[in-house]
Parts: C-alpha cells; sequence; structure tokens
C-alpha cells in the first residue's frame, strides 16, 4: 500500500518531527464523535476513474481517497501526481494500492475499471469482458466495506450494476449505476443551447438504458419551471416531432462522437459522478435520473419474465443511497419506450452467469 509521505511525523533519521515542531495545546477536547471521517475508493485509474478522482478532491467530498488498478506503475503514477496538487486543495489523505485492502471501511466504492468502447462499438459489446472483471472487483470490495454503497460506472453500465448488485449481496438502495445522469445533463445542455439560457434552469430527464435504447421524456420538460411542451402549444408555436427526435438522436449519438474524435470520454462523466457522490456522502435528498432496480415502477415488471432489472428512473439520493424513485409523468409512448429499453436490457442478462 502507496501512503502519503507528507503526512508521515518521521523525520530523517527516525526524529519524530511531530514532539519538536509542535508545543500542543493544554486540555484540548477530543475531536467530536459525531464529525464523521469519509472514505472514497475508486477502482480503476484509467480516464474516467482519474476525472472522478480529481472532481472529487476539488469539490472536498471526502477525508481519505483510496485508489485501485490492476497496473501497479501507472496507478503509483497516478496516485503521486494527485498528492503532489496537495497546495492547491482541501486536504485529503490519498492512497493506492492493486491490494483491495486498502479500500477497507469505505462510505462510497466507485467502479470504473474495464474495457471501454472503440470507435462505433456499442457500450454493450463490452459485456463479457467487464462480467468477467466484476467477478474479481466485487466480492472483495462488499466484504471489506460491507456498508458501502457501490456506484458503478463501468459499461455497460445497467447490467454491471445488476451483476455488481447479485454478486455484492448488498440491498438494491445501496447499489446504483450512474445510469443516465450523464445523458441528461447532455440533454439539459442541448435544450439550453437551442433556447439559450443556462442549462441548470432546465429540468430535462432520460430514463432508462444509459445508452442507444434510452428515452427522452419530453412531456416533463420544463424550463424555470415552464413546462415546454403545452407552453409551445399555448402560443401556438408548432415544435416538429423531427426536432425533438433530433435533440434525443444527438444525445444519444454524443458518446459516439467524442469517442471518435478524442478516443474516449471523460469530463462530463467526471463532474456527474462527483455530482452524484455529493448528493449521496452529503444526504442532499436530491433527485438524479440513475441505474436502480427498477421492478415494480411504470410497470416493469420484469421479476415475473425472469429477472430482475435495472436501469435509469428519476431517484431521490441520499446517506443510504436510493431512497425512493420519483413518479415522473410519462405518456403511454414515452412508458412504451421505457419498457422497450427494459426488454433490451433483460435479454442481455439472460445471456449472463453471475
Ligand atoms: N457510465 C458512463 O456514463 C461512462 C462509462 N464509461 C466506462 O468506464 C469504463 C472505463 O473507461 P476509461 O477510464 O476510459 O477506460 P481506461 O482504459 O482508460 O481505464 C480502465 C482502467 O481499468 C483498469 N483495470 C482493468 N482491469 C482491472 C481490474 N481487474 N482491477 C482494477 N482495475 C482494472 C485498467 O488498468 C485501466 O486503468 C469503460 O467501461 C467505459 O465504457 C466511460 C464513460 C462514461
Ligand atoms: C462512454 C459513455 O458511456 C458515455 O460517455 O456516455
Amino acid at each position: 500500500m502507496h501512503k502519503v509521505t507528507s503526512t508521515s511525523s518521521l523525520g530523517p533519521g527516525g526524529l519524530d518531527l511531530t514532539q519538536s515542531f509542535f508545543k500542543p495545546i493544554q486540555n484540548t477536547a477530543p475531536p467530536s464523535p459525531t464529525k464523521r471521517h469519509t472514505k472514497i475508493s475508486v477502482i480503476g485509474v484509467g480516464n474516467v476513474g482519474m476525472a472522478i478522482a480529481q472532481t472529487i478532491l476539488t469539490q472536498d467530498l471526502a477525508d481519505e481517497l483510496a485508489l485501485v488498478d490492476a497496473v501497479k506503475d501507472k496507478l503509483r503514477g497516478e496516485m503521486l501526481d494527485l498528492q503532489h496538487a496537495a497546495a492547491f486543495l482541501p486536504r485529503t489523505q490519498i492512497l493506492s494500492s492493486t491490494d483491495y485492502s486498502v479500500t477497507a471501511g469505505s462510505d462510497l466504492c466507485i467502479v470504473t475499471a474495464g474495457a471501454r468502447q472503440n470507435p462505433g462499438e456499442s457500450r454493450l459489446n463490452l459485456l463479457q469482458r467487464n462480467v468477467g472483471l466484476f467477478k474479481k472487483i466485487i466480492p472483495p470490495l462488499a466484504q471489506l466495506s460491507p456498508d458501502a454503497i457501490l456506484l458503478i460506472v463501468s459499461n455497460p453500465v445497467d447490467v454491471l450494476t445488476y451483476v455488481a448488485w447479485k454478486l455484492s449481496g448488498f440491498p438494491s438502495n445501496r447499489v446504483i449505476g450512474s445510469g443516465t445522469n450523464l445523458d441528461s445533463s447532455r440533454f439539459r445542455f442541448l435544450i439550453a443551447d437551442h433556447l439559450d439560457v443556462n442549462a441548470q434552469d432546465v429540468q430535462a430527464y432520460i430514463v432508462g438504458e444509459h445508452g442507444d435504447s434510452s428515452v427522452a421524456l419530453w412531456s416533463s420538460i420544463s424550463v424555470g419551471g415552464v413546462p415546454i411542451l403545452s407552453f409551445l402549444e399555448k402560443q401556438q408555436i408548432s415544435c416538429e416531432k423531427e426536432t425533438l427526435e433530433r435533440i434525443h438522436k444527438e444525445v444519444v449519438g454524443s458518446a459516439y462522437e467524442v469517442i471518435s474524435l478524442k478516443g474516449y470520454t471523460s469530463w462530463a462523466i467526471g463532474y456527474s459522478v462527483a455530482n452524484l457522490a455529493f448528493s449521496i456522502l452529503r444526504n442532499q435528498r436530491k433527485i438524479h435520473p440513475v441505474t436502480v432496480m427498477a421492478n415494480g415502477f411504470h410497470g416493469i415488471e420484469a421479476a415475473g419474465e425472469g429477472g430482475e432489472v435495472f436501469l435509469s428512473l428519476p431517484a431521490l439520493l441520499g446517506r443510504g443511497g436510493a431512497l425512493a424513485v420519483t413518479n415522473v409523468h410519462m405518456t403511454e409512448e414515452e412508458v412504451q419506450r421505457l419498457r422497450d429499453s427494459a426488454k433490451t436490457l433483460l435479454e442481455l442478462q439472460r445471456q449472463l452467469e453471475v
């Protein structure tokens, strides 16, 4: 395990510097037992893991950050590179190891390890390779941090969230996938760009699979509290279905475009996952479209059809993980598309041996 050298109290020759450097203040109270020590582990220090790690550090989300990867030198290099930014960041102890014991006692374990898409390749194509890795990654994580929340990012994220749930034995509220939080951010960006407003004022969700069968919930979009579709209808502004379809297609094509241009996506997923970590660890009770167990919601009754299905729905996130799913309004067509998305994922799951 590589420890942070700068926090060591031993100077050259084994002299305890804290003894000679500091004069203790007498009669101090011990630290408050109510102040929690927060630990996050990130598994996989590739493009995505590192974008998440650096965003977590800048947002002061953890007292301790543990990094794990299978490639020892790269892992140590990434750890040192982050540690060397200590003078510019809130204080966080950064550890790394190829051994999972470094993750023990984590509050949140974020899994980004695994194969990524080649240009033009579908996320679903990665499944077999990444299920094999998850069989090595999830059991030790669950054993060493039995109270943690697992946040899955590796693709295909929805099926791998199901796999992580199965392998961990955790209750489903503590196994979440980053899901369509990223797709929804892309959607909000495109709508905001179209209307020339701030994306943070746009409430809009993509649900279902994080991928090609995702569903845009046009009927519930609002901007600054104004429901967009009914506003356009009242103003007798015709909003062509093709325009809406085009924007959704652009969302679905976003990752393919970025991957064909730079080889991978990283910055937006980094912010998206740090945003989820914030809502969970700071108990924000904020609504995010993320991958959760979907059985029983919006008529998805997959258990009866042969299994549980995980896909994105707008969920309330807090310290306990996924606390509830919101009853977002959907048209019949949107519900049907969501059920079709669930079927796509279930068919894939049926081919798995977990
Ligand atoms: N859910 C989402 O919205 C997004 C998901 N992704 C997915 O995230 C994953 C990672 O993508 P990148 O970081 O770009 O890939 P990358 O190739 O840069 O990094 C993957 C890392 O996983 C490590 N790894 C492989 N096997 C391991 C094991 N057994 N234990 C620990 N570490 C291991 C590799 O050494 C490497 O450092 C991919 O599956 C990608 O499709 C990427 C972007 C967005
Ligand atoms: C790669 C991927 O899943 C994304 O950027 O959406």
